[in-house]
């Protein structure tokens, strides 16, 4: 993308829609979409399904590590997972932007870039039907999503029962390892060193962080094939998985044989990146951001393509949480405490 030198602040509202907006998909299901006062949007099942998610940068992310590419596709990513965790089909979203009068104008069209890649590649079809621009001195980035839930119940967080098979689909540490190789490494080298010294694995870890690709459809496949409960993992596996079975009153018990590949995977995609970290079964169990979706389903089901097999669902116990027999702590990321 050309930068032509041009600050959001030169821009202005209207300047900076008109990118924007001349970028970004429409929506399958909008009736009426950007433009106006407010939009209008199909809800064919009669109920709509609602989330919204905001990074801020600082807390959130980094403008050194993330391009507006990256967040445009983590935005989608991040909130269209919430969506199909309940079982439901996108239908579009809406985003609140607060930038900096400072920031090129560049980046908002990269932004806008991220999202039309990510919904092309994940829910085409779906799209932006709306938003608002604001300035404020880091930048803001506020997403609500919509979906559909195609006439079946919603998969809440409370449906898992004992027997059940705990099933997930997407990654699990991937994330959360980019963002250890970044933490590690990123303030003494540019992101492009810090990608050729840590080979194609950890370059592949950095864009699990950095644009992690949530299974989109694997959220109404699971519906269709009776889930329980399902809910996208953002905290990490043992903190979403507590609150899964706090709301559901059951036991979690993941085997660890069957995280071992999630293990291995991530040991093999860090072995150019000595030093980092210590366990790799650990980031499988307390990384966030990779927003694969944990669910379970009855014994008797064929799990859906995009699932495997990572352990099963007993009766209440002291612990709501095992590794094979070992009590595990809820740990996670708390936004509030890191
Ligand atoms: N400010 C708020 N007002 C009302 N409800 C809230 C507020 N913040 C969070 N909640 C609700 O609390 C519940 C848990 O929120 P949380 O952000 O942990 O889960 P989530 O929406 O699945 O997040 P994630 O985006 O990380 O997947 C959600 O149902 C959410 O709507
Ligand atoms: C610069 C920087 N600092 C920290 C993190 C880590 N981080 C941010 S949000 C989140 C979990 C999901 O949040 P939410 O529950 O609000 O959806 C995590 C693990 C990052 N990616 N970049
Ligand atoms: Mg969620």
């Amino acid at each position: 993308m050309p930068s032509t030198g041009t600050t959001v602040a030169q821009l202005g509202e209207r300047g900076l829609l008109t990118r924007v907006l001349a970028n970004i998909p429409a929506s399958r299901d909008a009736e009426l979409g950007a433009g106006d006062d407010a939009a209008v949007l199909h809800a064919p099942d009669g109920r709509v399904v609602i989330t919204v998610d905001t990074m801020n940068e600082g807390p959130d992310f980094r403008r050194d590590w993330s391009s507006g590419e990256d967040l445009g596709r983590k935005a989608i990513a991040s909130n269209l997972a919430d969506i199909a965790a309940m079982g439901a089909r996108p239908t579009g979203l809406v985003i609140a932007l607060a930038l900096p009068g400072s920031l090129p104008d560049a980046w908002v069209e990269d932004f806008a870039r991220g999202l039309s890649c990510a919904l092309d590649e994940c829910a085409p079809g779906v799209g932006i039907v709306g938003g608002d621009l604001a300035t404020a001195e880091r930048i803001q980035i506020s997403v609500t999503a919509f979906g559909d839930l195609e006439r079946r119940a919603p998969v809440v967080r409370s449906g898992a029962r004992s027997g059940d098979v705990i099933a997930l689909a997407g990654d699990a540490g991937r994330s959360a390892a980019g963002l250890a190789l970044l933490a590690a490494y990123a303030n003494d080298e540019p992101l492009e060193q810090l990608r050729e010294s840590c080979g194609p694995g950890g370059t592949a870890l950095l864009a699990a962080q950095l644009r992690p690709v949530a299974p989109i459809a694997a959220g109404p496949a699971a519906a269709r094939a009776s889930a329980s409960a399902m809910m996208d993992v953002s905290d990490g596996l043992l903190l979403d998985a507590h609150r899964m079975a706090e709301a559901s009153n059951v036991t979690m018990r993941f085997e660890r044989a069957l995280l071992e590949p999630f293990a291995e995977r991530l040991a093999r995609e860090l072995s150019e990146s000595p030093g980092l970290p210590d366990d790799p079964l650990e980031l499988v169990l307390r990384g966030g951001e990779d927003h694969a979706l944990l669910a379970t389903f009855p014994v008797d089901v064929v799990l859906p393509e995009a699932f495997t097999r990572i352990g099963e669902v007993l009766p209440p116990e002291p612990s709501r949480l095992l590794l094979d027999d070992e009590g595990r702590e809820p740990i996670g990321w708390d936004p509030f405490s890191n």
